[in-house]
């Protein structure tokens, strides 16, 4: 079968730029896809590229769009190279939704009642923002919610984790209330071991401590978690697909972080998580609506990731993605 190719690169600005251990974020960049079938069947796919966690850069899938020919066919769409994992999931992506007997009701629109908010995660905002950001958060329905360590001193990010937890912990909850804690691979071996032993004596609120050492400290994270109560997930050392089998064949198997987005062709990642009994947390990328939506089928698809809240409560950190239905 053959396709007509059209692609349209986006910007979306954070609200305010976005600090991790990695630098500052400014604009989400990414390109949004549309495929139409012989018979004129419509599917639209995007690519949300971070080139700093893993993924090709945006200019490379940029680079690769611009060279694809107008009309490409399966083949095409089923060979993309693992080194542009981004963009074998925005064209396999928008091939599904072409080629699905049932075509979604639109593609650009989702659900949004509150009740939806409470199985997802709320990025709260850095530093002591998150004061604040927590309150709007529990009031938008969101029971669990993540903040970023490794971004200021270490006193200081103590003493508003502090307050964080008192804030959380008033009031019962049902189902309890949760903190993650993503260091985006930003401590040492020392500071792990200070953290996971502050959040062993919070009482269990803490779920786990996302990505504490860099990507090459695999065997160093391995080797802390059994040493803490606290859990460990891997999100920046499973960025992509080939990375996730890498380490689930050296022996990991503590929580993996997939962002479907990045991690590569959908229908393999779907195959990986069925066959392997792995603990999923399904995470965005700030990609738009198109892509989320594919994201989140694919965490309801994989059984195994059902439990734990994913990670998509991240878009009051953007503006809107509106202005996606003027592109065609
Ligand atoms: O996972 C979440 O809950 C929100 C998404 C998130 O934190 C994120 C978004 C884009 C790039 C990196 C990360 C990260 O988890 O480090
Ligand atoms: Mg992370």
């Amino acid at each position: 079968m053959n396709y007509k190719f059209e692609f349209r690169p986006y910007q979306r600005k954070f609200k305010r730029p976005l600090q991790t251990s990695h630098g500052i974020w400014e604009i989400r960049e990414g390109i949004i896809l549309r495929l139409t079938t012989d018979n004129g069947k419509i599917g639209f796919g995007e690519i949300a590229p971070i080139g700093w966690f893993g993924s090709e850069t945006f200019l490379e899938a940029l680079d690769y769009c611009r060279n694809l020919p107008n009309v490409i066919s399966d083949r095409t769409i089923f060979s993309i190279p693992p080194n542009l994992p981004a963009c074998q999931f925005g064209l396999e992506s928008a091939w599904e939704s072409a080629t699905l007997k049932t075509q979604f009701k639109s593609a650009f629109s989702e659900d949004k009642t509150p009740a939806s908010k409470s199985n997802h995660s709320g990025l709260l905002p850095g530093g002591e923002g998150a004061l604040l950001g927590r309150q709007i958060l529990w009031m938008q329905g969101y029971r669990t919610f993540k903040w970023k360590i490794g971004v200021l001193p270490f006193q200081r990010e103590l003493r508003i984790l502090q307050e964080l937890v008192l804030a959380l912990q008033q009031g019962t909850c049902d189902p309890p209330v949760s903190l993650r804690l993503d260091a985006n691979g930003g401590l040492s071996l020392a500071e792990a071991e200070e953290w996971l032993k502050i959040c062993d004596q919070l009482g269990g609120i803490i779920e786990y401590l996302e990505q504490p050492l860099p990507v090459t400290e695999l065997q160093a994270m391995v080797g802390l978690g059994p040493r803490f109560s606290t859990a460990i997930a891997l999100d920046e050392s499973v960025a992509t697909l080939p990375q996730m089998q890498s380490v689930y064949r050296q022996g990991w198997r503590g929580i993996y972080v997939i962002k479907p987005c990045i991690a590569g062709s959908p229908s393999e990642l779907r195959q990986f998580c069925n066959s392997h009994q792995i603990d999923a947390v399904f995470s965005s990328v700030f990609e738009t609506k198109i892509g989320r939506k594919m994201a989140l089928k694919l965490a309801t698809e994989i059984k195994n990731s059902s439990h734990r809240a994913t990670g998509f409560g991240v878009d009051h950190l953007l503006e809107s993605d509106k202005i996606l239905e003027l592109l065609w």
